[in-house]
C-alpha cells in the first residue's frame, strides 16, 4: 500500500477532478500535471470517473492518480481495479475503512469532529480529509483538533481557494488542501488547457 503521508507530501494542493465530457480527461490532467500538481483526485461523481483515472494513469505514469467520492465496498474495488493508488471520501463508514484496508489501497476519509477521528484513528487511520472545511469550523477548527490529537494530519477540502489556503497550509496539522478552483469550468469547455495550467501552477506555488 501506498503512504498517504508521501502522497499528501508531494503537492500543496489536490485538485478534486470531475470528468463531464470523458474526452477532456487525459488533456485535463496533462495541464494540471504541467503545472506542477502532480497528484490528481478523480471523482466517481459521475459515470466516467473509473474509466478518466485508467487513461490519465495510462498517459502520465509518473502522476498519482486517485479516486474521489469512494462510498461503497464496490467503490474501492472498482476504483483499484481502474488503476487509482489512493481513495478519497466524503464521509467514512467502518465497512468503507476494511474494504480499503482489504484492497489493500490506502484511504483518506472524510471527517469534522472529534469523534469521527477518534474511530478512524481506532483502524490505525491518522491522515484524513476535513470535510467540509469551510462550512464545518475551517482554520480554527483544525487548530483546536490539533491540541487533544496532534498525530492526525488533514487534507482539508470544501471551500478551500487561494484566497484561504495558506492559512490551511500554514497549520502543522495540514499536510496539503483540496479543491476545484483550478478546475475553470469555461477553460474545460473551450478545451483552454494553458488557462488550466496556468491556475495549476499557481496553485502548486502555494504551499
Ligand atoms: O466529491 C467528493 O467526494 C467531495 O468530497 C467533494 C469535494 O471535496 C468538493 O467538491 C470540493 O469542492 P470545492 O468546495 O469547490 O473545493
Amino acid at each position: 500500500m501506498e503512504s498517504l503521508d508521501h502522497i499528501m507530501g508531494l503537492c500543496p494542493v489536490i485538485p478534486v477532478i470531475v470528468i463531464d465530457q470523458p474526452e477532456q480527461a487525459v488533456p485535463l490532467a496533462k495541464a494540471l500535471y504541467r503545472g506542477g500538481l502532480k497528484v490528481l483526485e478523480v471523482t466517481l461523481r459521475t459515470e466516467y470517473g473509473l474509466q478518466a483515472i485508467t487513461d490519465i494513469s495510462k498517459a502520465l505514469p509518473d502522476a498519482v492518480v486517485g479516486a474521489g467520492t469512494v462510498i461503497t465496498a464496490d467503490d474501492v474495488k472498482k476504483s483499484k481495479q481502474a488503476g487509482a493508488r489512493f481513495l478519497v471520501s466524503p464521509g467514512c463508514t467502518p465497512s468503507l475503512v476494511n474494504a480499503a484496508q482489504a484492497e489493500d489501497i490506502a484511504l483518506l476519509p472524510g471527517i469534522n469532529t472529534p469523534s469521527e477521528a477518534m474511530a478512524l484513528l481506532e483502524f490505525g487511520l491518522t491522515h484524513l480529509k476535513f470535510f467540509p472545511a469551510e462550512a464545518a469550523g475551517g482554520v480554527p477548527m483544525l487548530k483546536s483538533i490539533a491540541g487533544p490529537l496532534p498525530q492526525l494530519r488533514f487534507c482539508p477540502t470544501g471551500g478551500v481557494n487561494p484566497d484561504n489556503a495558506r492559512d490551511y497550509l500554514a497549520l502543522p496539522n495540514v499536510a496539503c488542501v483540496g479543491g476545484t478552483w483550478m478546475l475553470d469550468k469555461a477553460a474545460i469547455a473551450n478545451g483552454d488547457w494553458d488557462v488550466i495550467e496556468t491556475l495549476s501552477r499557481e496553485a502548486a506555488r502555494l504551499g
